[in-house]
């Protein structure tokens, strides 16, 4: 059932995870004037803020002083009106459950998560209503490198939740002049699009790392976007959502940045590098790796082809090779182009 209640208006955000994401959201939420603690899970982490000022992960950006980072989840969370959950889609569950007592009802509870979770296939909000029963799930997702965020550069975002008071709440809470969140109730949009687009960001790597030109590029990055369009019809989302800030807006960004960890993780494939030394433990967090097999996954269930998904998927399990993908995805049967 679709919540309509008003929400409760939101000084006190409580953000868990303190990487590049949960730090920068952090410093959203700062500078849009709300009093904000980071509950962070290693010690290292505290000490660098409390020492130099900083996040490792965020280089040597000096982060706002008034910003609380703590270990201690209890005082973090107390009387939080808002609860951002930042750390990778597959510890999502996991931080959630920790912290389920923690969380009064009622409250908002943002995942800025991207990608989809293994076994079980469920979108980010879906694994936010299992776990926090009571809480009011949401999304953000859009084109937003944490460490353009971080420093203050312009970024627009989506905030998507079932409940339109729940969106609209969220995006007031955190708009300041650098930051600005639209509103939307396409819970299912946002998440395909935030999620397939890694996977799509690797592939584009890959053709760039294997030196097959920007037309290759242009070309694959359209075929992508008509991929993830594809799955998230399926799945019931809106073509304007697909092609918004958390579909093709961030598909455009991750697919051609080497500020991107996706699109670096390709580019390192396409020039010959082995899977399992670019995601060695301690290496940055690529969630296309593992978002591709549970995509083609979800894809067949709904009868739904992603060819280039497929490949990176085959790809990254190291099945089949960069060249093998690459001619196979040329020599598929021709068809008409909207098909
Ligand atoms: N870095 C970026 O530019 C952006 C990242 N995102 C998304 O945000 C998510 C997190 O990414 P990053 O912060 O960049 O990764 P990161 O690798 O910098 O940080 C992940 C954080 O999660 C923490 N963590 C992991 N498991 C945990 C658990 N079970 N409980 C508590 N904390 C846990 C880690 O200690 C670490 O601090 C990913 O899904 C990513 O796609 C979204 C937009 C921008
Ligand atoms: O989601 C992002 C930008 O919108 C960050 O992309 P990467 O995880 O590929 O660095």
């Amino acid at each position: 059932m679709i919540e309509t209640s008003p929400l409760a208006p939101i000084e006190r955000v409580a953000v868990i995870g303190a990487g590049a994401w949960g730090t920068a959201l952090a410093l959203v939420a700062l500078r849009a004037g709300r009093s904000v603690t980071l509950l962070a899970r290693d010690a290292a982490t505290v000490g660098a803020y409390a020492t130099a000022g900083r996040n490792p992960r965020l280089g040597d950006l000096a982060l706002d002083p008034g910003l609380v980072v703590t270990l201690d989840a209890d005082a973090a969370l107390a009387g939080a009106d808002l609860v951002i959950l930042a750390v990778p889609t597959q510890a999502t569950r996991a931080a959630a459950r920790a912290h389920a007592g923690r969380i009064a009802a009622g409250v908002p509870v943002v995942g800025a998560a991207k990608g989809l979770e293994h076994g079980t296939r469920a979108l980010v909000t879906e694994i936010l209503a299992e776990e926090l029963p009571g809480t009011r799930a949401a999304i953000l997702s859009g084109p937003s490198f944490a460490a353009d965020v971080a420093r203050g550069l312009p970024t627009a975002v989506t905030v998507a939740a079932l409940d339109d008071a729940v969106a609209e709440g969220v995006a007031r809470a955190l708009s300041s002049p650098s930051f600005r969140p639209y509103a939307s109730h396409d819970v299912v949009g946002v998440q395909i699009g935030g999620a397939l687009k890694n996977v799509l960001a690797i592939a584009s790597g890959i053709v760039v790392g294997r030196g097959l030109g920007a037309s290759a590029q242009a070309a694959l990055t359209a075929r992508g976007f008509a991929e993830l369009t594809r799955l998230g019809q399926a799945l019931g989302a809106e073509a304007e959502t697909l092609m918004g800030l958390s579909g093709l807006g961030d598909l455009v960004l991750t697919a051609t940045s080497p500020q991107s960890r996706n699109f670096t993780l390709g580019l390192a494939l396409g020039a010959g590098g082995r899977i399992a030394d670019l995601t060695a433990t301690g290496r940055t967090l690529a969630e296309g790796v593992h978002t591709a097999a549970v995509a083609v996954d979800f894809a067949a269930a709904h009868g739904v082809e992603l060819p280039i998904t497929a490949a990176v998927a085959e790809v990254v399990a190291e099945r089949l090779g960069v060249d093998a993908a690459i001619d196979r995805l040329m020599s598929r049967p021709l068809k008409r182009e909207t098909a």
